[in-house]
């Protein structure tokens, strides 16, 4: 197991000892033109079948190829450190179990990015083509307009959210929500969302999952399992 602590703004370079898994996630996946691509950006410590649900339906709801996982090395408005890169890499390889529309990837240690923006931008230019979709939680839409630059998120592709509970109804009525209302669409064209030139997003229902990485945290501590 290699363990890793990327610096926002350093690429992360491994020497030939790294974990074949690692290396792998680090790599940026390939994609053909026309492919289309959900990413989903997370710290997973660790990760939920609630993460895996949201990958599943996401893939049916909005008929892509794939579902890339971004596994962060941390959000920028949390203020406590994720765990281990590499830990939380192999945690999420085993729970999505050699899915084959879900692939895990540590992109943003490669760039050098922590800010949702940049890496967007930066995927968006490598990727020309492929019909790229940023997935996210309902939590993340009712805090989303406190992210750096998120108009211009909003500006680079299609955002697909989630309904989460506690979320559901406070989802919608976020400012960042209300900000962009004129381009929502209705989730029954969901099919349509990445075909679409952003702005364009959608509000996705479906089944909920009440698990939280926190909570699994917050567990695991009482029980004095190591994460
Ligand atoms: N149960 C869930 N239902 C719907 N979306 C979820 C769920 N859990 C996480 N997500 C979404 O998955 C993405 C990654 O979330 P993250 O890794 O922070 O998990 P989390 O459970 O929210 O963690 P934490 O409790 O540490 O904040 C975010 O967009 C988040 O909104
Ligand atoms: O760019 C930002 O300002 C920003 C602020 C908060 C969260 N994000 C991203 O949102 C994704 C979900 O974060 P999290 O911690 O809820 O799993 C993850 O990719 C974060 O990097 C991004």
């Amino acid at each position: 197991m290699s363990f890793l602590k990327p610096v926002h703004g350093q690429r992360v370079h491994l020497d030939d000892h790294a974990d074949p898994a690692l290396r792998s996630a680090l790599k940026l996946p390939l994609a053909l033109p026309g492919q289309r691509i959900g990413l989903f950006g997370g710290s997973f410590d660790p990760p939920h079948a609630g993460h895996v649900m949201v990958s599943l339906m996401a893939l049916r709801r909005l008929q892509l190829d794939q579902v890339w996982w971004l596994v962060t090395p941390g959000n920028p408005l949390k203020h406590r450190e994720p765990g281990d890169l590499g830990r939380r890499i192999a945690a999420a390889r085993a729970i999505v179990a050699g899915h084959p529309g879900i692939r895990i990837t540590a992109v943003e240690a490669t760039l050098g990015t922590r800010y949702t923006a940049d890496t967007l931008s930066l995927l968006s230019q490598r990727l020309a083509g492929v019909k790229l979709v940023w997935i996210m939680g309902a939590d993340n839409l009712r805090q989303f307009h406190r992210w750096r630059d998120w108009r211009r998120i909003a500006g680079l592709m299609p955002i697909a959210v989630y309904d989460r509970p506690g979320s559901t109804f406070r989802g919608p009525a976020a400012p960042a929500a209300v900000a962009l209302a004129r381009w929502r669409i209705d989730e029954q064209d969901a099919t349509l969302l990445p075909d679409l030139e952003a702005p364009a997003w959608t509000f996705l229902h479906g089944p909920r999952v009440a698990l939280s990485s926190t909570a699994l945290r917050a567990a695991r501590h009482k029980e004095n399992v190591p994460s």
